[in-house]
């Protein structure tokens, strides 16, 4: 799914206002319809209050949408307008004026903090003080309305996007925003709600259809990805009965050290899983037996040194090398790695103390083959590209180093997000039990057994994340959160592909309109 901006969802209204022949306020009364049906059938006729409180443009105006329909199916509906500028859009007056015709209270003005409601925690907050047109942080009474609201213990509904929040800016307050207990977001997701200092905001989403023009949809350039159970069917490639191992390549893992084996027993084995056709451990010689005895379907070739890799040589043309697992940063080691990497041709994953290493010898950079896949976690990468003030300027500094270095940057966290020159894509699977120790050499070894069986140095970022954090999602589902260890991931990887091709379940509304 693609992520817009704001400005680009602009331009989609007033293409789409156009092409359909429809007027802004049609559009309107469909977001509002949508938010509504969404409303309606969860809450099914219950006499909870609702209250709503709408700002002075769009978004207020969707509110009011809101409000009218909830009033004319019997629901018990408070509507506010949140005063806080004359400058009131076209669309909220036409619905202002709308909502008289289903009932006889007025909307409340607020114009201060002496207007505030009593809230009751039963109640329901409909957020619609602000949308994607915000071009300021909230200030005065708004930003204590904002606050009265998160203090109540009232669940709060957000439409289109928690108000404060910017679709596509950095937060300059985060005192400023609604904390919502869910979010309707109009046709896609905004990036805001991918990045760890505002995701929190908008806790769970949906995305609401409101018909946008297809075209521009499709035809857009967007400003970031989603990679959903969907775009990772189509990233797959099917095997061929003719094929054999050697189709699916010999996959170089470098890794471990004296206490760190298990980092390369982790990247070894989730190559195998994910596929290679032959993985090949290159180890310390402390690490021969463990290999040996932990993967016995793996080859392994061992280094002269006892507990750290001194010279990495091998007799084989590997299809692909994953580097970095447990390495440590032995000046031998540092010497090793510079080495390695004069395999041009050869596509690489760099991870953990390999990236450690090129970030206390920024000269190793330009060294890097073209399309190498780092995969720092924020610790890393904070080392390799210098401080950030915000989380858009992590991305932007990201996309430069991307960029300049031309490999592609995997920033793990909670959504991982894949840099790939200035593209983003953001990977919904995974869950806060994969924060344990051995995730990331699982993922190393998946990524890099797809770049073995020919996967390009993109999709096997993209597809390997997306793979890694599904079989994360099905080991918490079995194990939960806690008790979820890096080989639990990696025994789910096969559940993961047998997934790709399950269908969903199709939910009782779904169901009902087939
Ligand atoms: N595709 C689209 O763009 C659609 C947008 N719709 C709705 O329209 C919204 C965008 O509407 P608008 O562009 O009218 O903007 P908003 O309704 O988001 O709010 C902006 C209004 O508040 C004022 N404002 C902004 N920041 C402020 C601040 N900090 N303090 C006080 N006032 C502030 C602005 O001057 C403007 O009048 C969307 O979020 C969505 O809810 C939907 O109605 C339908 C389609
Ligand atoms: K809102």
């Amino acid at each position: 799914m693609k992520i817009f901006s704001a400005e680009q969802l602009y331009e989609a209204d007033k293409i789409t206002i156009e092409k359909q022949q429809i007027t802004s306020e049609a559009l309107m009364e469909r977001a509002g319809t949508q938010i509504f049906n969404w409303l309606h059938q969860r809450l099914n006729g219950t006499p909870v209050p609702i209250r709503i409180f709408c700002g002075i443009g769009n978004n207020g105006g969707d509110g009011l949408v809101v409000g009218r329909m909830l009033i004319e199916h019997g629901y018990n509906v408070i509507v506010y307008v949140v005063n806080c500028s004359d400058k009131r859009s076209k669309n909220f007056l036409i619905n202002y004026d709308k909502i008289k015709n289903v009932t006889k209270k007025w909307p409340l003005l607020m114009k201060g903090e002496s207007d505030f409601p009593e809230i009751n925690p039963e109640d329901i907050i409909v957020d619609a003080i602000f949308g994607i047109g915000l071009n300021r942080c909230p200030g005065g009474w708004v930003k204590k309305l904002i606050q009265y609201l998160n203090e109540s213990k009232a669940f709060k509904l957000a439409i289109d996007i928690p108000s404060g929040l910017y679709s596509n800016l950095p937060l300059e307050d985060t005192e400023a925003v609604l904390k919502a207990n869910h979010t309707l977001t109009f046709q896609t997701p905004k990036l805001s709600f991918f990045l760890p200092e505002t995701a929190s905001f908008v806790s769970n989403f949906d995305v609401l259809e409101i018909g946008l023009d297809i075209e521009f949809l499709q035809t857009t350039e967007p400003i970031g990805q989603l990679i959903s159970k969907l775009e990772a069917q189509r990233f797959y490639k099917p095997r061929e009965k003719f094929d054999h191992k050697g189709t699916y390549g010999h996959t170089l893992i470098v890794s471990g050290s004296y206490g760190k084996m298990g980092a390369a027993v982790l990247s070894t084995t989730s190559a195998y899983r994910i596929g290679a056709g032959m993985v090949t451990a290159f180890v310390p010689k402390c690490g021969y037996a463990i290999i040996q005895t932990t993967i016995p379907e793996a080859m392994v070739i061992t280094d002269k040194e006892d507990d750290y890799l001194s010279n990495i040589s091998f007799d084989f043309e590997p299809s692909a090398i994953g580097i970095g697992m447990g390495i440590g940063k032995n000046d031998t080691t540092v010497a090793a790695f510079k080495k390695i990497l004069q395999n041009k041709d050869i596509p690489f994953v760099i991870d953990a103390d390999a990236l450690n290493i090129l970030s206390e010898n920024k000269a190793m950079l330009k060294l890097l083959p073209k399309n190498s896949i780092l995969t720092p976690h924020p610790g890393e990468l904070k080392r390799l590209i210098g401080e950030w003030k915000n989380d858009y300027e992590k991305l932007e500094k990201t996309k430069k180093f991307s960029e300049k270095y031309e490999v592609v940057v995997i920033i793990k966290g909670a959504y991982t997000i894949t840099v790939y020159g200035d593209k983003l894509y953001i990977n919904t699977t995974g869950n806060p039990g994969m924060g344990t120790a051995g995730s990331g050499d699982a993922l190393s070894g998946v990524i890099t057994g797809l770049l073995s069986q020919g996967y390009d140095a993109l999709l096997a970022s993209v597809f390997g994340v997306y793979l890694h954090g599904r079989a994360g999602d099905i080991a918490a589902g079995q194990l939960g959160y806690e008790a979820v260890m890096a080989g639990d991931v990696i025994d789910n990887l096969s559940e993961a592909y047998l997934d790709l091709f399950v269908r969903e379940e199709l939910s009782s509304e779904e169901s009902a309109e087939k």
